[in-house]
């Protein structure tokens, strides 16, 4: 599966658990992938979150079903033994997460996703295996209340001098309105809840960013 994955899968890249979805997340992702998300991550995470480790093994297979008709990857959050026992895609981790060098031992040929707050994070993250990097706050977030600082575009474009390549996507605060300086500083996608997850209509709050997505 990892030679499959693009940089393009980045390019509007959306995240979400139960605690996101007011209108309910089976719902609100087939309405993000009709208005054309690129990739979903399943993060099932903070207050609101299901307790049930059943009904949170149970939803992942409904969404990666979801994702699969839609030939979207799917990828899990932190959990690795939840995507290794559901043949996940790929995971995302943070750096106080599983060692994505551990990780790449062990999900050989899935996506690798790891975040990171600095070039020095960035180059250990591609050197660990990690086939893309998630980089951010960039704005403030309500989404995670353990969010580091918001920096704006300036990691990213730190990452970009050093002349690192490897493909990144921003996070945290990010709308259909404030991405365009995102994919200027060099990212090659957005990562999003809450302005698709907590909008009226998410469809066509993931279709208002087609424009800004080169
Ligand atoms: C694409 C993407 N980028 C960053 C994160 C944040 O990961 P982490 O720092 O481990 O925080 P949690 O999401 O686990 O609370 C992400 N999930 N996805
Ligand atoms: C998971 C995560 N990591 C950094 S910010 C963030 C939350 C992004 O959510 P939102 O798009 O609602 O700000
Ligand atoms: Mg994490």
């Amino acid at each position: 599966m990892r030679a499959e994955f693009q940089k393009e899968n980045l390019s509007l890249y959306f995240i979400a658990g139960t605690q996101d979805c007011p209108a309910g997340i089976e719902t609100v992702l087939r309405q993000a992938i009709e208005g054309g998300i690129t990739m979903f991550q399943f993060r099932e995470k903070g207050p609101g979150s299901l307790d049930s480790k059943d009904d949170i093994v149970s939803l992942a297979i409904r969404l990666q079903a979801i994702c699969r008709e839609a030939a979207i990857p799917f990828i899990i959050n932190d959990d690795v033994d939840l995507a290794v026992k559901i043949g996940a895609d790929g995971v995302h981790v943070g750096q106080e997460d599983e060692k994505a060098l551990e990780i790449r031992a062990k999900l050989k040929g899935k996506i690798l996703g790891v975040s990171v707050h600095s070039s020095e994070e960035a180059a250990k993250a591609k050197a660990d295996g990690a086939d893309y990097i998630g980089v951010g706050p960039v704005y403030p977030t309500t989404s995670k209340a353990d969010a580091k600082e918001a920096r704006g575009t300036e990691v990213i474009r730190d990452i970009r001098l050093a002349g690192m390549q490897i493909p990144l996507v921003g996070i945290g605060g990010i709308t259909a309105e404030n991405a365009a300086p995102v994919f200027a500083s060099g990212a090659d996608g957005v990562s999003v809840i809450s302005s698709i997850s907590r909008a009226q209509d998410p469809k066509e709050a993931a279709r208002r960013f087609s424009a800004i997505i080169g």
